[in-house]
């Protein structure tokens, strides 16, 4: 390659928000190479919603077991983590190698190792030196610095996901996504105690307050000890055990575990790569991106968890990607990232869905709307099942007949609530989704009770 270049380009991050721009550009004939520091594949595949749903996939069957006890179905659920784990492996160990396999068929060069800009068109990889036309940068996320002592003594998701055993004892520092994903699944393979500490005065701020609180609920019934204004100040050993202090309106208090996990948030993952003697910008929030998803160093792209763009979501890295290498390969900027309602699922039992709008940001935003809210445990759904917990809210605009926002809580959410999100992407209006015909019995066929 002319100009001292090795490549035209380098991909650092083999995740979500990589390894599709490497496809593309190798099969538009460039001179590729992508570089990762872990085994290939990324947050999602191998340390996240894949193996995370593995579990959920085996506690499903406990918890359906348990749901329709004493109404025909007779048996005793218990779960064997080693073998839970084992199954998950079976899909994570293949991982790595089939992506890899994937890249040598396409001639892109695997690199191993921690990337590091020395300069705008040269990294440093293992004190290897690679000069390219251009880099795209999908570095993703890590937990939060959370600036408590003792904080070394947490354990991450990730090592969560490789516990070799069901911890007796386990707190979670922090009451987003992945601390009730994570509580659910040691709850139903028999850890004793489980603690979820929320510095908030509600578990997963972002979704419907009303939903919340039916999952807090369904949360505590199934053991799970919920403490909402629990800001987690410090971590320290107690012989073989952790003691977590947290305050709270009423003073100081611990909890002691065993294993304490931070479930506390995670920040853009780009202190290592030196991203100054790149000239590209980046804040706390992330590398700073155009709708394009250039940086200010034009010939180096970004997208994903590291990118100071849309929500840390899987399929929100894949979609920024596919602009950054569009972008890239036309050598223009032709397409510009357009987010079309992005729906969200915690994956609890029951899990909890949402998209669009919320009820406090629709009525700050202006808008006249009729909130459709109700619990549906009453609901033949429901009912067939045995579920416990469930229930809706929608906005629909009066005006329009548009849907604002949709917020689900009960078996059949994580399907239900992209239903929503194609219809609103869609406009379809509620007389719309009412004059749909969907196979009967099914969540789907829900949709046209709930607008
Ligand atoms: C426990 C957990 C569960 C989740 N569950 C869901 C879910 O159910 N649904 C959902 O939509 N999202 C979920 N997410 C979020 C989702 O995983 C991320 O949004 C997504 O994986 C981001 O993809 P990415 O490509 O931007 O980053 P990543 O997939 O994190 O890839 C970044 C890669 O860059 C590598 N890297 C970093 N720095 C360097 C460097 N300097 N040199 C070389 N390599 C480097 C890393 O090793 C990593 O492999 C979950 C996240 C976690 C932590
Ligand atoms: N199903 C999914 O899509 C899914 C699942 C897991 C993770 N994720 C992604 O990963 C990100 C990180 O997940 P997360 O659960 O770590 O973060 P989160 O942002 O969902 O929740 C973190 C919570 O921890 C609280 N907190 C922070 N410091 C605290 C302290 N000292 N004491 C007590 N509470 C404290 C915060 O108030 C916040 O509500 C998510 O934001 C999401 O982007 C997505």
């Amino acid at each position: 390659m002319s100009d001292g270049f090795e490549f035209d380009l380098i991909v650092i991050g083999a995740g979500t928000g990589g390894n599709g721009v490497a496809r593309m550009a190798a099969a538009e004939g460039w001179k590729v190479a992508i570089v990762d520091r872990l085994p290939y594949g990324g947050t999602c595949a191998l340390r996240g919603c894949d193996p995370k749903k593995m579990l959920v996939g085996v506690t499903e069957g406990v918890e359906r077991a348990r749901a329709m006890d004493g109404k025909g179905l007779i048996a005793e659920p218990r779960i064997d983590w080693a073998e839970m784990m084992a199954f998950k492996r079976t899909f994570t160990d293949a991982m790595p190698g089939r992506i890899e396999a994937g890249h040598d068929r396409a001639g892109i060069a695997t690199l191993q190792g921690s990337a590091r800009f020395t300069a705008p068109d040269t990294v440093e990889i293992d004190g290897r030196a690679w000069r390219a036309r251009h880099f795209h940068i999908a570095t993703g996320a890590r937990p939060a610095t959370l600036g408590i002592p003792g904080e070394e003594h947490l354990i991450t998701s990730t090592d969560f996901l490789e516990l070799p055993e069901c911890p007796r004892r386990i707190v979670f520092v922090g009451g987003g996504y992945i601390a009730l994903e994570f509580a659910h699944i040691a709850a139903r393979a028999g850890a004793e105690t489980v603690t979820v500490l929320q510095r908030g005065p509600r578990i997963l701020p972002n979704f419907d307050p009303d939903l919340t609180a039916i999952l807090a609920e369904a949360t505590e019934a199934l053991g799970v000890d919920v403490h909402t204004g629990a800001a987690v100040s410090g971590i320290a050993r107690e012989g073989n055990a952790f003691a977590v202090q947290y305050e709270t309106p009423d003073g100081p208090k611990k909890v002691v575990c065993d294993v304490a996990v931070h479930a506390a948030g995670r920040v853009p993952n780009i202190e290592d790569l030196n991203l100054e003697a790149a000239g590209v910008d980046a804040t706390k929030r992330g590398i700073k991106v155009s709708p394009a998803m250039r940086t200010s160093n034009p010939a180096i792209f970004a997208a994903g968890d590291c990118a100071d763009s849309g929500p840390n979501l899987t399929p929100v890295s894949a979609n920024e990607a596919r602009i950054a290498a569009k972008n890239l390969l036309a050598n223009q900027d032709e397409r510009k990232i357009v987010y079309p309602p992005i729906p969200s699922t915690v994956f609890t039992l029951p899990p909890l869905g949402s998209v669009g709008l919320s009820e406090a940001a629709a009525k700050e935003a202006g808008h006249d709307f009729d909130v459709h809210f109700e619990r549906t445990e009453r609901w033949y759904s429901s009912i067939r099942v045995s579920a416990v917990a469930s229930g809706f809210k929608v906005l629909v605009e009066r005006e329009t007949g548009h849907i604002l926002g949709a917020h689900l809580i009960g078996p059949g959410t994580e399907e239900q609530i992209n239903l929503f999100a194609m219809a609103m992407g869609a406009g379809l209006t509620a007389n719309r989704i009412k004059a749909a015909i969907f196979a009967y019995p099914s969540y789907a066929s829900d949709l046209g009770s709930m607008v």
